[in-house]
């Protein structure tokens, strides 16, 4: 457990200390604990009975670097797969991708960034270096007939250099589109945009790669997560990406917050009318049920407005 204080040591096991302590609490969440397989199965078969039509199920990186996707092989054979639903998973590279496969992955996710020092900092090389290592994996995968998706972040901002002009987010989506990726999600990895940037970072990518082929994936770091949304709908986008009562992060972004949550992205494109197919209460309970299994409140407002029944 790392530098864990000695009272904390001798305390782990009180439930009443935890609850008299919020800090301890928050603190010996925040020290990475590991999700149980069990739980993460649960809570995707759970998420397969919402109506969503794609779930990305986990990640097959490297356990030295991010301890928590150890179990990929196992969450992956141990989930039931609706019929209605695709499980993509997470393949930095080409040994990702074959690990992804033999557990049968069937569909994959590779993902860059637009920032020279996130790549580096979170898969380890240079975007152009990247490159190269997705063009194996996508090589491999569409020989095998496995549709990749393809990720940017960093799209609004970067951790490490700032703003992130929209003419590098529109070169590297175009490079990961023209690789064979059959779609780009634009990630705003630590939630920093706004409509503003959404709108004129779009207006670059669009020139580069058909919004049908675009997705958006925002965390809600300052609260501009549904705005941004909005905004990408009105210019043609119709793919979005949102976590369950608003969970995730990035452990190479730290600070930002989780992706913008399943349901209040639901509430918003049901009060616009648009058909999702996606039950709101169901996802709701899913919500409970993670957030109770992993000791944390929702991050989702609709699932908080909803249980105080308002
Ligand atoms: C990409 C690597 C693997 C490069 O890691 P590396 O250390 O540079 O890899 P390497 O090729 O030099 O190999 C070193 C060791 O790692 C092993 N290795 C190599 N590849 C794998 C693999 N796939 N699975 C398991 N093991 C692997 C390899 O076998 C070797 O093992 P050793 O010989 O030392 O025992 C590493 O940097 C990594 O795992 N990074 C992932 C970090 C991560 O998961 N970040 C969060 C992803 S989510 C995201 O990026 C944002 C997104 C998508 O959500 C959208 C947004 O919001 O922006």
């Amino acid at each position: 457990m790392g530098n864990v204080p000695s009272t904390v040591k001798h305390c782990l096991s009180s439930e009443q200390l935890l609850q008299d302590n919020p800090w301890l609490r928050s603190w010996l969440l925040e020290k990475k604990e590991i999700v149980p397989t069990e739980v993460k199965i649960q809570l995707i078969d759970m998420l397969s009975g919402t109506g969503l039509s794609v779930i990305e199920a986990t990640s097959f990186v490297s356990s030295k670097w991010v301890p928590q996707m150890a179990d990929h092989t196992e969450v992956l054979r141990g989930i039931q797969r609706a019929a209605h639903v695709r499980y993509p998973v997470l393949t930095p590279n080409l040994q990702g991708f074959q690990d992804a496969v033999d557990a049968g992955a069937t569909e994959v996710a590779v993902f860059g960034s637009a920032s020279e020092s996130f790549s580096q900092k979170n898969i380890n090389c240079s975007i152009d270096e990247s490159m190269v290592r997705f063009e194996e994996v996508i090589n491999s995968a569409l020989e095998k007939h496995i549709p990749v998706r393809g990720y940017v972040s960093c799209v609004l901002g970067c951790p490490h250099e700032g703003y992130t002009e929209p003419a590098k987010v529109a070169e590297v989506a175009r490079r990961l589109y023209d690789l064979g990726c059959y779609e780009i999600s634009l990630g705003d990895t630590i939630g920093v945009g706004t409509p503003g940037s959404m709108s004129k970072m779009l207006q670059s990518v669009i020139k580069e790669v058909p919004p049908q082929a675009l997705a958006v994936h925002c965390h809600d770091t300052y609260g501009q997560a549904l705005a941004n949304i909005l905004t990408a709908l009105q210019m043609g986008v119709s793919v979005v990406d949102s976590a369950v009562a608003g969970l995730g992060g990035c452990p190479y972004a730290q600070g930002s917050s989780g992706n913008v949550s399943t349901e209040d992205v639901l509430y918003m494109l049901h009060g616009m009318g648009i058909e999702t197919g996606v039950s709101l209460p169901k996802v709701v309970e899913v919500g409970e049920f993670i957030c109770t299994a992993l000791r944390r409140q929702t991050n989702s407002k609709v699932a908080r407005a909803q249980t105080r029944k308002l």
